[in-house]
């Protein structure tokens, strides 16, 4: 058998900023829960497995959600933080017979559902090229101020860059990092973050807005429009996307109606 690409799903968190009795992963999109969408969107890129993070005592619920997903899928269970469910699926694929036999494994939220395949396939093009930890990252569109206290000023912008996921790694490095991370304690809000702080050097690739991170109630919103938009292009891609929308009539729909 082929060694396998590993998608580390994450899917442990509480969706505070989401609110509502419904975790935002499981909410539906496209008639799927979100979590499912984000599983076929690395499946389409080149997974072969995956892992999803889930917060202890949800395991049913999410083998029904990912009941029809295109790849094989295990659990994990999650902790606290971010960080701590990521070091929790770490662990579980390093001690699987199959999955620890993977040399690259990518890492991405659950709550980035439409990921286009393009972006996860230049992510392992990347670590094929020899990259050691991967990011997608898109360029800042709002002018940022920076505030101290009750004075600001506007900052460089042309500089900063927006993080996305999937975050791609070699699965022994990562795996390494997020063990040293977890016995030395420290805080991380993603994991190229936790490589850089071990030494690794960081490499960035364009990512896409339709990676948009479900947070708040209107990011579902802007996802199931977004799916909408794509409808009877195939599977979502950023570019399938942009080649619809050229084809819509941009003007207001109150205006096309006279
Ligand atoms: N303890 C945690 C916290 C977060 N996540 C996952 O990490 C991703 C990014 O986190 P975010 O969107 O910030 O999710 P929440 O922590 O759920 O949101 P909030 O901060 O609003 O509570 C999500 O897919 C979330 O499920 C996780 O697996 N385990
Ligand atoms: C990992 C991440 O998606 C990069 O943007 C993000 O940091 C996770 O979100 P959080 O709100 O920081 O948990």
């Amino acid at each position: 058998m082929s060694e396998p690409v590993v998608a580390l799903v994450m899917a442990a968190g509480l969706g505070t900023r989401f609110g509502g009795p419904v975790p935002k992963q499981v909410q539906e999109l496209t008639g799927k829960a979100v979590v499912a969408v984000a599983v076929e969107s690395m499946a389409a890129g080149g997974c072969t497995d995956a892992v999803v993070v889930v917060k202890d005592g949800m395991h049913n619920h999410f083998r029904l959600a990912l009941a029809a997903s295109p790849i094989p899928v295990r659990f994990a269970t999650g902790g606290s933080s971010r960080q701590e469910s990521v070091h929790n699926g770490l662990q579980l694929i390093d001690a699987s017979t199959r999955l620890s036999k993977a040399r690259k494994v990518l890492i991405h939220d659950a709550v980035r559902p439409l990921v286009p395949a393009y972006v996860v396939k230049q992510v392992l093009a990347a670590l094929e090229d020899g990259a050691v930890a991967v990011t997608p990252v898109v360029p800042v569109v709002d002018t940022i101020r920076q505030i101290d206290g009750d004075v600001s000023e506007v900052i460089d912008r042309s500089t900063l860059r927006a993080v996305q996921t999937p975050q791609g790694f070699d699965r022994e490095v990562i795996t390494e990092c997020h063990r040293r991370l977890h016995a030395e304690g420290g805080e991380v809000t993603d994991d190229v973050s936790c490589c850089e702080r071990y030494g690794y050097r960081v490499s960035l690739i364009e990512g896409s807005r339709m990676a948009l991170k479900i947070t708040e109630p209107m990011d579902l919103d802007i996802a199931e429009t977004l799916v909408k938009a794509t409808a009877g292009a195939g599977h979502h891609s950023g570019r399938r996307v942009r080649r619809v929308l050229s084809r819509m009539d941009p003007r207001p729909s109150h205006r096309r109606r006279g």
